[in-house]
């Protein structure tokens, strides 16, 4: 089928986006804040880069999910980017595991912004955000980053086809 031969929308509905959307390979990352709203995480996928001046990524977080208020609260978080091995506590972030369970499970350190910076992430972009864009069911957090912690050693961890794969670095092959 060409392009011009494909239906045109509102032909895609909720089950048929995120069908589609699963063949988008993308990092998996723990997302973290501390602050005067308390502590919290979750899992994402829907993170990316948006510019680098300022240095900016964007985090996408459904306002449904019971840490959303700690985030908005907060104004400061972390963009911990898994590694290979991680993938028990991706899986424990992503779940409805209460917040001190899903944090037990690894070891943290704290920079400028007060978020916790996960030991063994191949990076952390330590952030505060800067805007919030609603966009359906999700806030879009632009988040300017004020420090960088990279781990050259780990191997990457992807989320495609609703499961994990490990992504070697060149070296290693
Ligand atoms: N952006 C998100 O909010 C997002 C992304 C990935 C996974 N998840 C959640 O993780 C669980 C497992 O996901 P899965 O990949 O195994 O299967 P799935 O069928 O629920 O999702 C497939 C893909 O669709 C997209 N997606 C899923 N839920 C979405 C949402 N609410 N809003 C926008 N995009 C969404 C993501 O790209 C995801 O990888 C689900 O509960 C899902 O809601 C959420
Ligand atoms: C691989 C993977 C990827 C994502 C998620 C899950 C998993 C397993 N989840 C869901 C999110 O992690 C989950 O809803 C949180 O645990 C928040 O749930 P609580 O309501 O706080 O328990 C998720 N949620 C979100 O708002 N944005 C995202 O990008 C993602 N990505």
């Amino acid at each position: 089928m060409s392009v011009h031969e494909l239906p045109l929308p509102p032909n895609v509905d909720r089950d048929a986006f995120r069908h589609a959307m699963a063949r988008l390979g993308a990092a998996v990352n723990i997302i973290t804040t501390d602050g005067p709203a308390g502590r919290a995480g979750f899992t994402a996928s829907a993170v990316c880069s948006v510019t680098d001046t300022p240095p900016t990524l964007l985090v996408c977080l459904n306002r449904s999910a019971s840490v959303w208020p700690t985030f908005r609260d907060n104004g400061y978080l972390c963009v911990n980017t898994l590694a290979a091995g991680h993938e028990d506590l991706s899986t424990l972030f992503g779940g409805k595991t209460p917040m001190d369970q899903r944090f037990a499970a690894a070891n943290w350190h704290t920079l400028a912004s007060g978020s916790p910076l996960l030991e063994g992430a191949t990076v952390s972009f330590d952030c505060k955000i800067t805007q919030v864009v609603s966009v359906g069911t999700h806030d879009v957090l632009m988040c300017e980053a004020l420090a960088l912690v990279r781990n050259d050693d780990s191997h990457g961890l992807a989320w495609f086809d609703r499961g994990y794969h490990h992504l070697l670095r060149q070296d290693a092959r």
